[in-house]
């Protein structure tokens, strides 16, 4: 199981202190929300903030982006040192042109679906992402309470990986906590991405911990 804080939660007064905090208290992944006020109500960061947080941070930086035009932006967030490219399914008539468009600029690429997307317009393209991200809140905000009606689409998407041989990824996104970590990894789902329930707390060490305890073994 891997566990991706998410800096949304963090103090973005101190940026760089969090995500080296949450690096050096044993995250897997950093996750990082891009927000563009389209896609989503909310603004957040953009690549020049990747940029600034790269310099002497090896952890892998898992970028989600909630924005308008993927196939234009990528090449930003690619040079800024993402080290995965997730876009949303729903941002760009022709998904398929920017899994190849992310494949191209050497980074590995991931396709976000939000509540209400089937998981099945997934599944067409299993074949040439390294993660399926199934959203359990509506994205756009930390915080918000995770819904469990989300999970037969990540046990879906877990049969349709495994028959597919392939190692994708499966990726569980908005109100994770030690509960609904449990439920989401007994779904299937291999990367946990914990906003709240890590930068909220005041050990970062022991809440990753928690949340990694929290998932049964075959997670
Ligand atoms: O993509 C997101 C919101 O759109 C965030 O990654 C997510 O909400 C994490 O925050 P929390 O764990 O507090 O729900
Ligand atoms: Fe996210």
């Amino acid at each position: 199981m891997k566990i991706a804080p998410s800096i949304l939660a963090a103090d973005f007064g101190n940026l760089r202190a969090e995500a080296r905090a949450a690096a050096e208290a044993g995250a897997d992944w950093l996750h990082i929300d891009v927000m563009d006020g389209c896609f989503v109500p909310n603004i957040s960061i953009g690549p020049c903030v990747v940029q600034a947080l790269r310099p002497g941070l090896g952890i892998f930086f898992d970028v989600h982006l909630m924005i308008r035009d993927p196939f234009s932006y990528a090449e930003a967030f690619a040079k800024a040192g993402a080290d995965s490219i997730c876009f949303h399914y729903e941002a760009d008539p022709d998904p398929g042109r920017v899994i190849e468009r992310i494949r191209s600029l050497g980074k590995r690429v991931g396709v976000a679906i939000k509540p209400a997307t089937p998981a099945e317009v997934l599944l067409p393209y299993l074949d040439r992402i390294d993660m399926a991200l199934v959203m359990t809140v509506e994205p756009g905000f930390g915080g918000q309470r995770f819904m469990a009606g989300m999970m037969p689409k990540v046990q879906m998407l877990r049969r349709a990986i495994d028959a597919s041989g392939r190692p994708v990824d499966l990726q569980v996104d908005g109100g994770i906590d030690s509960e609904t970590a449990a439920v989401a990894a007994q779904s299937g789902a291999d990367v946990l991405v914990a906003g709240s329930a890590v930068y909220g707390k005041p050990d970062y060490g022991a809440a990753i911990a928690a949340l990694r305890r929290a998932c049964p073994d075959r997670a």
